[in-house]
């Protein structure tokens, strides 16, 4: 079992984005003088109007993209299999089962199959998907290849996990049970999340931190914490609480969609 998280307030840094700036084609300022302290057992949504950055940012965390200018440090430097990642298609090997779409992250190092094997099979449980491991992705849903590819990205248990609207594709009723499971999951690894989303209402669900950020230039314009317990479950989704929460986030980001204006 992973330790309990730390109050907000209490957290490590996990790593710190520091005055990064990220131009494209010399004058497309996708972000500018972005600052963001990422901390052990955060669950962080960057939510904001298309084209204010969150993917560049994601892509930036992830050492995909470099910066233009700024920096990104991970406390400590980063290791081998610090970092998980899951983008908005599930982009699975079609030709592979599911069992070898899990276990590619351990292929990529050289690790034996046999020396994974527990460890594959218990990220196929986590997502309910044991009794698929020999399934090949066109055999499955949409919502159970997107739970393939978060037990890809957690089977080797990484300290942070970036998420890039991988729920957006899917119908809101398979949304919100996926919901439910990312925050299940995260409970049983213990991770860090940076999740990225236009939805008001999935950012409150999910997070305990609300970066919101305004586009021309890409930026961080607001942060709101969401202080309520985890384990969230539909009592949560339909309390006073979370209707709070959800005009709070929805104000700042008709601010951010006023600014770019
Ligand atoms: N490779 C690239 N070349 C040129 N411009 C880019 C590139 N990637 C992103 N941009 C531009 O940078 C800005 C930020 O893009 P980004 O995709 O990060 O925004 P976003 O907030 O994730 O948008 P969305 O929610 O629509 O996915 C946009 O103006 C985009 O057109």
């Amino acid at each position: 079992m992973p330790a309990a998280r730390a109050p907000l307030a209490e957290r490590e840094t996990l790593l710190q984005m520091s005055h990064v700036e990220k131009t494209f084609r010399g004058d497309i300022v996708a972000l500018k003088d972005m600052n963001l302290q990422v901390n052990d057992g955060d669950f962080i949504s960057l939510l904001g109007p298309s084209g204010c950055g969150k993917s560049t940012a994601l892509r930036l965390i992830s050492g995909l993209m470099t910066p233009t200018s700024g920096n990104i440090r991970w406390t400590g430097g980063q290791g081998n299999g610090d970092l998980g990642v899951v983008f908005q298609e599930p982009t699975l090997m079609p030709w592979a089962r599911v069992v070898d779409n899990v276990y590619l992250p351990f292929r990529l190092r050289g690790t034996p199959y046999s020396e994974v094997k527990d460890d594959v099979l218990e990220a196929l449980k986590l997502v309910g998907l044991e009794k698929f491991q020999r399934s090949f992705p066109r055999e499955l849903s949409g919502g159970m290849k997107m739970r393939v590819a978060i037990a890809r990205a957690m089977v080797t248990k990484p300290r942070l996990i970036l998420m890039d609207e991988p729920f957006a594709a899917l119908d809101e009723i398979t949304r919100h049970k996926l919901n439910n499971d990312l925050l299940a999951l995260r409970e049983a690894i213990g991770c860090t999340v940076i999740f990225v989303t236009h939805s008001v209402f999935e950012s409150v669900f999910l997070s305990d931190r609300i970066v919101v950020m305004a586009a021309r230039p890409g930026r961080v314009i607001r942060e709101l914490t969401v202080d309520a317990p985890y384990p969230r479950d539909e009592e949560f989704r339909t309390s006073a609480d979370y209707a709070g929460f959800c005009r709070q986030a929805s104000d700042a980001l008709h601010q951010a969609i006023g600014e770019a204006a």
